[in-house]
């Protein structure tokens, strides 16, 4: 069977997959429960001058194949033209087959602007015209391309201090269903050895109202923002654990070395892990207190490039996947949580595929309260979420855990355009399942099938995450 690229059945490889993404797949709705893109451009509806600032300004992993494919930092952060910027990615991607940007890329162009041409520097200056003419014009503003894309709740990532004043303005607006949530992300809060610890610190002063001169007052300003990020509606938190520690401690040994961050701003390895430790467990107890969903992104290694990161800053394309050992303080983390009464619904991903068992396995251990998929093996995420990555991790989840509770899919992209990924990953599940059913290691039940699509596609998430009531598109 010869497939012509990217057609309507793009990545079904059988009757199966091509019945279960055409009947139930394709016209779901969209929970993207983590995400970076910004509040403010969503309230304000922003509309992008050209394809580059829609596709080039903020996508890291666009610079990083474009590095890796020769181009000049000008024409990619640097003051080149937004045209040239273009020219250089129609360069870029026709070197990209088999990377999942190729079908993004070309997913993007068929799905937002009716462009069916390979994007090339032949073909550049004609997609250039026939996308910047519907950028310019009617329909493809910020909220224009979420509701396009049927999201029904987008989960921004969002650090305590922020006042959630774009978020509050967006649940004003008349004519946009779609919930914009925040996400309670408080990297700075534990990270107390870094140079970021002590401006945040006074930041969170600001917010808290008070001062904070204990770890005791410390935990009571996080708090207070764990609440009013709930009354905002945030019903998500997300930690980076690069590496992931633990170690026991009492409130009297943290409340030390607390004090000994403030004064010394430097506090021992042991020390931090004793400090991250009992946050996280603190935290945790709010979380499952509220209901939230806890989120863990762990090994990522991150910023490896010091000259370009005092050029450009994090996020910037020059992070790459850390390893090592994590099995022993996931485990006793999510103990330590589990034993103080109070483990909340908690998604695991790791950049680092070879974590993968630790976190399926992981996860089995701490399933409880009659929660269905409580503790979640969570998405490809990162470098994974290509074909290759998203059929490994779906493959373990079914072999070590229930799949049929996956909460699937999510962006985490800084992106409008990126919704495709959500397809993209659709086709993905349909075409594994029908594979199963191909091969006489699934039974062709339709109607399981379908429930099971459905499932990981939206009403997993949908029942899994405590949103505030959110308005249906379907
Ligand atoms: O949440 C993270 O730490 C990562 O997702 C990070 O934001 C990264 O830049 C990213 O967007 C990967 O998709």
């Amino acid at each position: 069977m010869t497939v012509k690229f990217l057609d309507q059945n793009f990545m079904l490889h059988s009757d199966t997959a091509i019945q279960l993404y055409h009947q139930v797949a394709k016209d779901m709705p969209i929970i993207d429960y983590h995400c970076h893109l910004s509040p403010q451009e969503i309230l304000e509806n922003k509309t992008f001058k050209n394809i580059t600032e829609a596709w080039l300004y903020g996508d890291h992993y666009k610079w990083r194949v474009m590095r890796a494919n020769g181009i000049e930092e000008k024409y990619i952060t640097g003051d080149a033209d937004d045209y040239d910027k273009f020219l250089a990615w129609a360069r870029t991607v026709p070197q990209l087959i088999g990377n999942p940007l190729y079908h993004w890329t070309h997913l993007e162009l068929q799905r937002f602007f009716g462009v069916d041409e390979l994007l090339s520097e032949k073909t550049a200056p004609q997609i250039w015209q026939k996308v910047n003419e519907q950028l310019q014009g009617e329909g493809f503003g910020a909220r224009d391309l979420i509701t396009k894309s049927k999201v029904t709740v987008v989960c921004t990532t969002d650090d305590p201090v922020d006042d959630l004043g774009y978020h509050a303005q967006i649940r004003e607006l008349n004519g946009f269903s779609t919930a914009v949530l925040p996400s309670f992300r408080p990297d700075k809060a534990l990270e107390i050895n870094r140079a970021t610890f002590r401006p945040w610190l006074e930041q969170l002063v600001g917010v808290y109202g008070s001062e904070i001169r204990t770890y005791d007052d410390f935990l009571k300003a996080l708090e207070q923002r764990v609440r009013f990020f709930h009354a905002a509606g945030g019903r998500v938190s997300d930690h980076a654990l690069d590496t992931v520690v633990f170690a026991e401690a009492t409130q009297a040994e943290v409340n030390q070395i607390f004090a000994k961050a403030l004064e010394q701003g430097q506090v021992s390895s042991e020390e931090e892990a004793k400090h991250k430790s009992y946050t996280l467990v603190f935290l945790s107890q709010l979380y499952a207190e509220l209901d939230w969903a806890m989120q863990f992104h762990i090994h990522a290694l991150r910023n490896n490039s010091t000259s370009m990161f005092r050029q450009l800053g994090p996020d910037t394309g020059y992070d790459s996947v850390n390893d090592g050992l994590i099995a022993k303080p996931l485990v006793s983390l999510l103990d330590a949580m589990e034993s103080a009464g109070a483990l909340p619904k908690t998604i695991l991903y790791s950049l680092n595929p070879n974590d993968y068992p630790v976190l399926a396995s992981a996860a089995g251990s701490f399933q409880s309260g009659g929660i269905a998929g409580k503790i979640q093996f969570g998405t490809a995420w990162w470098y994974n979420d290509h074909r290759d990555g998203m059929h490994e991790q779906m493959k373990l989840l079914a072999n070590m855990g229930v799949l049929a509770r996956f909460v699937g899919m999510l962006t985490d992209s800084r992106s409008f355009l990126s919704y495709t990924r959500h397809e993209y990953f659709h086709r993905l599940l349909c075409d594994l399942l029908g594979t199963w059913v191909e091969q006489g290691e699934a039974p062709d039940d339709m109607e399981l099938l379908s429930g099971i699509v459905e499932g990981i596609c939206y009403t997993n998430a949908e029942q899994y995450f405590n949103f505030p009531a959110v308005v249906s598109v379907q």
